[in-house]
Parts: structure tokens; C-alpha cells; sequence
């Protein structure tokens, strides 16, 4: 199978969050069986070049038609670790991908709908005709439209696109203006219920709504929150969509990259353990303590990783800070938000409780220090609002760290409570609470701490039962395989 994946993100090269993760490790998992995969992204000017090997212009004049006209691109390809991967950098006055960060420009609907746009002309111009386009989130929406609307006629008429949301929440709302620009024109076509209409702002278009009407087939990356996105108010508007083209929706579990997150090789942590011996993780809290200068005391280490967004849980996460810190605990939390009041918020946060030997915030994106939190930490709590998968709580569980999680999406999907939940013994993997307030946070968080400093044994195998569960791409991989054989033109 050839496969092309069209996204915004690639670990380790171009992160933010979990979309960067999976475009990874799906990419790896369809190679390691021998298939062929390659990625195209932006050629963002502040990404992480030292993750890119051997980055070498691979097609000097791409040129995408833009409106009436055309911008002059220059694709590049390199290695990302081990992935091959194309890097489509636009020579125009826009400055499409030459900004402080990746997302939060108020043209962001126009830069990737010129990305979507790039990414076709650039298999129309190579001739890459894969037998499936696989592309992500609102940013690439509109590639399906413009494949069957315009690409089709012009020689690109065998690919057919697989279209995976991870947020429901961002959909990309656009004026008219976004149809000319992309050559699809004919606003009477495009605003119908039935296409690209937004339904509840008839004056504008929705890219993720074009993605699910126009792709071949849709995921989630949860059963649990396909479930949500159609039946709840967690499909933000789009459930009546899903709905209707219910026939090519699934929900298939993300993986996690198990050589990437590895705690018996993993190069960023300085003791590796596995199943069997555990002791390294002892070494890796002391040097996460050391690191952060945290007291060395008899007490679990709870950490927070994850963008601080409002999805995430910001107010409970706050409180689990201060409830670890009342309760003998101590609290470790890294995370960014490109929202100022946010961010701010938790500056200040950090110089209130900058004294503290029990806790440590830092506030920003650090990939390495991620991995020694992963490791060195006791617990993670994941109080989120809405969690399409997440992907920290599988991490956390490879990682031996006891996941305490709110029940929504794929966390219901992938943590099973201790106490509560109808598993055998050893299925249950950590604690997860339903109600989002303080005293259904407490509870879970209580009940770990007291059984950390209770009942060291049984805390103990509820990890070794969380480092034993299998959240590798192993099985979603064969999912989106069947999925794409299921699609592909005969
Ligand atoms: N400040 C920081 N420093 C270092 N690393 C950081 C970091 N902030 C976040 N990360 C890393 O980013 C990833 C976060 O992935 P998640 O899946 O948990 O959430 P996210 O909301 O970004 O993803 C969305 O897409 C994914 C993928 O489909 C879904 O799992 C999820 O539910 C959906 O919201 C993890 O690898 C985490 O370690």
C-alpha cells in the first residue's frame, strides 16, 4: 500500500500536542510492515531542524495556483527519524509558515487551506499517486473537496482519503473568500447543507465539515468519543454531519509509539526499567527531584504534561496542585497554552509558589523534560473536559505511572478504575472520576495517594498492571490498514 499523510504536525520535528505523535508513529507502524509511507507538512521557519536529517530541496519550482495567479514554493524532503518526509515552504509576502508558532493567526484558515492546496499540486506536478491520501484535522479538510473537485481532473483520479479528527472543537470557519482563493469557486455549489456549508452560519464554510462530507471514509481516534462526538454535545455542531455519513465513521484508538516511548532504552531518562524490575524508575524520581529541586521525602510525585487549554481541565488541574500539596503529596506540571490569560495565570501561579520544595511548574514545551516526568513520577493526573483520546495517560501507563483520569473519550476507553471499575483484577490500571469539580477530582486523587502511602505493594502492581496493557500501534495500525484497503480504488 502506498500512503501519503497530509498534517500540520510530525513528532519530533513539528509537536504541539498528540496530532504530532500520531502522525509519527501511524507513519512508522504502516512501514515497519512494509508499506510504503510518506509525509508532507509545512516547512514551519521555527521547527525542530536538529530532529530532520539529511533536509535537501527536493523540487525547487512548485508553483500552486492562489486566486487568479500563483505562489512560488520550494519543497524540500528530509528524515524524520527514519520517515520520509516532504516540507512545502511558500515564497510570498504572506509568510505563510514563517511565524512565532504554528497556530493562532487570524489568516491560519487561509494558510493551510494553501497548504491542503500545495500538498495536491505537489503529488499532481511529481506524480505521486498514492492509493490513499491520509490527512488530519480541520487544517486539511478541504484536501478532499479540492482532490474530487479539481484534482481529479486532472490525472489524480485514483487516491482516495481516509480524514482522521482529533479535535472536534477547531473546525476552520472561512468566508467565501477561501473558494476563490483554493480555485474551487462556485459559491452556489459549495454553499449547500449538503457540502461545505457551515450549519449554523450559513455565510461561512467549514473545513472539517468538508472533510467529512467529501472523504472517503472518517475517523476519530476513540470509539468512545465517536460515540460522543455524534450522540453529545462534544461533536461541536457537527454531530447532524456524522450522522448523515454515519456509514464511513469509525472510532479506532490511537496508538503510541512503543521504541519512541520506551523506558528500557529511552535516551532521555537516566535509569531504564521495564515490567519485570522497576527499580530504575526509584533513580529516575530522585534525578527528576534533583532536576526541578524538589525535597527528597517520603511522598508521591504527581505530575501534569499537556497543553493547558481549557479542554485539559484548567481549573482542575489547579486544584489537583493544591490538593496534592494539602494531602503529603507533591506536584510537578509542564504545560504551555498560547492563550496569555492562561499562560499568565499559571506564571503567576509559579512565582506564588516558587519557595515550595513540593512543587514545580514549568511553563513552556520541553519534550525531554516530558519523558523524565513520564518516568519519574508516581501518578499523572488527566482532568480533562473533553479528551478525544490522549495520549499522556497511555505514555504514563508504558511509563509505569499510575494514570488518574476524568471519564470522558478515550481516557474511558484506555484507564480502568482500581476500585470501581467491572475488569478483572488485572485489567484495572488507574483511578478515573466523572464529574468535573473538585470534590470528584479529590476523590480519585485521594484514593492514590492513600493507597501510595497505605499500601506500597498494591500501588505498586496497580503500575506493573498499566506497564503490562498494550497500547501499541500494533492494533490500530491493522485497523487503518483495513481501512485503507477497504477504500482504495481496484
Ligand atoms: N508542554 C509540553 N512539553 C512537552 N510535551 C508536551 C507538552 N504539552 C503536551 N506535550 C505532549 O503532547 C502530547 C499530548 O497528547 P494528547 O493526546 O494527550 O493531547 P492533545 O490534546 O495535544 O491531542 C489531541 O490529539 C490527540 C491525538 O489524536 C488526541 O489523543 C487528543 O485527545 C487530542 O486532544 C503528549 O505526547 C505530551 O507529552
Amino acid at each position: 500500500m502506498y500512503v501519503i499523510q497530509v498534517a500540520t504536525e510530525c513528532a519530533p520535528a513539528a509537536k504541539v500536542g498528540g496530532l504530532a505523535d500520531v502522525v509519527y508513529g501511524l507513519s512508522r507502524e504502516l512501514e515497519i510492515r512494509g508499506h510504503a509511507v510518506e509525509i508532507i507538512l509545512p516547512k514551519y521557519v521555527n521547527m525542530r531542524y536538529d530532529q530532520i536529517q539529511n533536509l535537501q530541496v527536493s523540487y525547487r519550482d512548485l508553483w500552486v495556483p492562489w486566486y487568479g495567479g500563483a505562489i512560488h514554493c520550494t519543497v524540500y524532503f528530509g528524515f524524520v527519524h527514519g520517515l520520509k518526509c516532504f516540507f512545502i515552504e511558500p515564497h510570498s509576502a504572506d509568510h505563510f509558515f514563517e511565524r512565532g508558532t504554528y497556530y493562532g493567526y487570524l489568516d491560519d484558515h487561509m494558510r493551510f487551506a494553501f497548504f491542503s492546496k500545495a500538498a495536491l499540486e505537489f503529488m499532481l506536478e511529481t506524480g505521486k499517486r498514492p492509493e490513499v491520501i491520509h490527512c488530519h484535522d480541520w487544517q486539511t479538510g478541504l484536501l478532499p473537496t479540492m482532490l474530487f473537485e479539481i484534482y481529479k481532473y486532472h490525472g489524480m483520479e485514483h487516491p482516495r482519503v481516509c480524514y482522521t479528527i482529533h479535535n472536534f472543537k477547531h473546525q476552520g470557519i472561512a468566508g467565501e473568500n477561501i473558494l476563490r482563493a483554493t480555485g474551487l469557486g462556485r459559491p452556489w455549489h459549495y454553499f449547500h447543507p449538503d457540502r461545505l456549508q457551515d450549519d449554523h452560519n450559513p455565510t461561512a464554510i467549514n473545513f472539517m465539515k468538508a472533510g467529512i462530507v467529501y472523504a472517503n471514509f472518517v475517523t476519530t481516534v476513540s470509539p468512545q468519543h465517536a460515540w460522543e462526538a455524534r450522540h453529545t454535545d462534544q461533536g461541536y455542531g457537527l454531530g447532524h454531519v456524522l450522522y448523515r455519513h454515519q456509514n464511513k465513521f469509525s472510532g479506532v484508538l490511537n496508538g503510541l509509539d512503543y521504541n519512541f516511548w520506551n523506558p528500557q532504552t529511552d535516551p532521555l531518562i537516566p535509569h531504564h526499567y521495564d515490567y519485570q524490575d522497576r527499580s530504575g524508575k526509584e533513580g529516575d524520581k530522585r534525578a527528576l527531584r534533583d532536576r526541578l529541586w524538589l525535597r527528597d521525602d517520603r511522598k508521591p510525585l504527581i505530575a501534569y504534561v499537556g497543553r493547558l487549554d481549557w479542554q485539559k481541565g484548567v481549573h482542575l488541574i489547579r486544584h489537583g496542585l493544591f490538593y496534592a500539596l494539602w494531602n503529603n503529596a507533591q506536584f510537578v506540571l509542564l504545560g504551555s497554552s498560547p492563550e496569555s490569560g492562561i499562560n499568565d495565570y499559571f506564571w503567576h501561579l509559579k512565582n506564588y509558589l516558587n519557595e515550595s520544595p513540593d512543587c514545580h511548574l514549568e511553563i513552556g514545551f520541553n519534550e525531554e523534560l516530558a519523558h523524565l516526568i513520564y518516568a519519574g513520577a508516581d501518578m499523572l493526573i488527566v482532568p480533562s473536559i473533553y479528551e478525544p483520546c490522549g495520549l499522556a495517560q497511555m505514555i504514563a501507563l508504558r511509563y509505569g505511572t499510575v494514570p488518574i483520569v476524568r471519564g470522558v473519550g478515550g481516557l474511558l476507553d484506555t484507564v480502568f478504575d482500581r476500585d470501581y471499575s467491572d475488569k478483572p483484577f488485572p485489567e484495572r490500571n488507574g483511578y478515573v472520576f466523572y464529574q468535573d469539580d473538585y470534590p470528584a477530582l479529590e476523590s480519585a486523587m485521594g484514593r492514590a495517594i492513600a493507597l501510595w502511602h497505605e499500601e506500597p505493594d498494591s500501588f505498586h502492581d496497580l503500575a506493573a498492571n498499566g506497564m503490562a496493557c498494550d497500547y501499541s500501534w500494533n492494533k490500530p495500525g491493522e485497523y487503518y490498514l483495513g481501512i485503507y484497503d477497504f477504500i482504495r480504488d481496484r
